[in-house]
């Protein structure tokens, strides 16, 4: 074993009842690590991140914290180590934001539960941190779903563990919620040192803040890997079953299934010019193709989602006879043109070389509206 290794879990088993749901969950991790749970509904990661929790009782296996078996720990003890934010709702009759928060300071405060001064510092600390100061003082049924979340981080927080358990924290936040909330998490793990483990939906905020992803399938079976080891190829795309779109591992993206048909439309896009149109020939369902992009255009990808074909070129060298072939074939075939507006340079010549012959043939048009009216 690594010394480094701060929270291990050796062939844990989860499930209800007698009946495993997942097993042989084996992983280690070091302190400030984060790992994330990714996979579709139901496939049993809020049932392994209850189990490591203890709200569930393991069929097998065990989980230590710095040496110590968690499900031997006496709960004021494991309290002190790890914190909990899970989806569930929790009882708080009366209790404002700031009530919610303090109870983190549980596993601290004596036999009456009596706040000490630095308790109510380290409550105020944690609303700051959420950006929830101003929640203090109201009531806590009387919040948001998305405030909510806030405030149960807050505890979290409060209760200064060395683990974090989150159970998809970032479900009722608004986008600039959720980057504030991961951003919380990252200083949390690197500067406090604290490990977080959590699930997420967002896969590509996942793979953004996550030292290593643990995916969950269908079948309840497990597989980790780095970001970079998971979203290589079709992986999560099989993992969620996507079957009409497809889903980017460079940009993170997902893309709606390409419109069915033979195309009969070239869109000359390149610099971003081309993904708006793009997309709005994938809304209309009318299959098209695209080019000619450079490989590492930002149109391209997109393209390669969404357009039939793409008449593409290796990126960093001049576009190949093959390619310019290809394009006046394309060309020649298509009823319409569109161009995007896109200025192009020396080294896409054959874009302003292939929309002046369009012109030619008077099949150029500037928009999809017009090829629409036209129709
Ligand atoms: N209390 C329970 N008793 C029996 N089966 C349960 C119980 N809770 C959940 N399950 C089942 O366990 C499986 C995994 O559920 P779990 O909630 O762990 O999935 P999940 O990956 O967290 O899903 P989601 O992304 O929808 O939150 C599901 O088939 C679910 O029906």
């Amino acid at each position: 074993m690594k010394d480094n290794i701060f929270l291990k879990i050796d062939g844990l088993a989860a499930g209800y009842g007698r009946k495993p749901l997942i097993e042989d969950i084996s992983l280690e991790l070091e302190k400030g690590q984060i790992l994330t749970l990714i996979g579709p509904n139901g496939s049993g990661k809020s049932t392994i991140l209850k189990t490591i929790t203890r709200q569930l009782k393991a069929i097998d296996g065990i989980v230590t914290i710095d040496g110590s078996d968690i499900f031997r720990m006496h709960s004021k003890e494991l309290a002190r180590q790890m914190s909990v934010v899970l989806t569930q709702r929790i009882e708080t009759e009366l209790m404002t934001c700031r009530d919610v928060v303090a109870m983190g300071r549980y596993p601290y405060t004596d036999y009456f539960g009596r706040l000490s001064d630095e308790d109510n510092r380290i409550v105020e600390s944690s609303l700051k941190r959420v950006h929830a100061l101003e929640l203090a003082d109201v009531s806590f049924n009387e919040i948001s779903d998305g405030q909510r979340q806030r405030i149960m981080l807050a505890r979290a927080i409060c209760q200064q563990p060395d683990v974090m358990i989150l159970d998809e924290p970032t479900s009722y936040l608004d986008i600039r919620h959720k980057v504030i909330l991961l951003d919380i998490l990252r200083n949390m793990s690197h500067e406090d040192g604290i490990t977080v483990i959590m699930s997420l939906h967002e896969i590509d905020l996942a793979g953004k803040i996550s030292d290593m992803l643990m995916c969950v399938d269908e079948n309840h079976k497990v597989r980790l890997g780095t970001a970079r080891e998971i979203f290589a190829n079709d992986t999560i795309q099989k993992l969620y079953g996507i079957e009409g779109g497809s889903y980017d591992a460079v940009t993170g993206g997902v893309e709606l299934a390409k419109p069915c048909g033979s195309p009969d439309i070239l869109v000359i896009g390149g610099n971003g010019s081309g993904i708006p149109v793009y997309r709005k020939l994938q809304r209309k369902g009318i299959p098209f193709y695209a080019g000619v992009l450079y490989e590492n255009d930002i149109d391209y990808r997109v393209a390669k989602a969404l357009a039939a074909d793409v008449i593409s070129q290796k990126a960093f060298v001049p576009v190949s006879k093959n390619t310019e072939e290809k394009a006046y074939e394309v060309l020649n075939r298509v009823s319409a043109v569109v161009d995007c507006g896109c200025e192009h340079g020396e080294y896409d010549r054959i874009n302003t070389e292939l929309l002046k012959e369009a012109v030619r043939l008077g099949k150029k048009y500037n928009d999809i509206g017009s090829i629409e009216r036209m129709r």
